[in-house]
């Protein structure tokens, strides 16, 4: 599967957490993240990411992008609830994106967990 990886800034640290926490699946996926995720994520784990643009410079909207061409499967976004982001309107676009084509993204930790366990299913055929 192609998995997308975005945090806003004070989900990073939840992110690279959960990432670990689940190592053994993400290594046998391709990666996608946005700039900062991805450079974080990659310093953190060693895992093999293809790195986009930064969020606020277009990162979401390059992943939008992939979407919108059938090239993600599963979309995790750990998003801040409580701090406004300037690039808001990307934020929306690619979730908008996701329904559209009904991509499984996941905004929170709890989500992430129950899409791990459908990842892991479809890997085990
Ligand atoms: O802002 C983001 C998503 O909207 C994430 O971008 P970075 O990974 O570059 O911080």
């Amino acid at each position: 599967m192609k998995i997308a990886l975005i945090a806003h800034d004070k989900k990073k640290e939840a992110l690279i957490t959960f990432v670990k926490d689940n190592i053994d699946t993400f290594i046998n996926h391709g990666l996608y993240a946005t700039g900062t995720t991805g450079k974080m994520l990659i310093e953190e784990t060693g895992l093999g990411i293809h790195r986009f643009k930064s969020g606020p410079l277009g990162g979401d909207q390059e992943i939008g992008a992939m979407v919108a061409n059938h090239e993600i499967d599963v979309i995790i976004f750990f998003r801040d609830p409580l701090t406004a982001q300037p690039h808001e309107p990307d934020v929306s676009a690619l979730l908008r994106l996701s329904d559209v084509y009904d991509v499984p993204l996941a905004t929170n930790e709890g989500t992430a967990g129950a899409v791990m366990h459908y990842i892991n299913m479809k890997d085990r055929g």
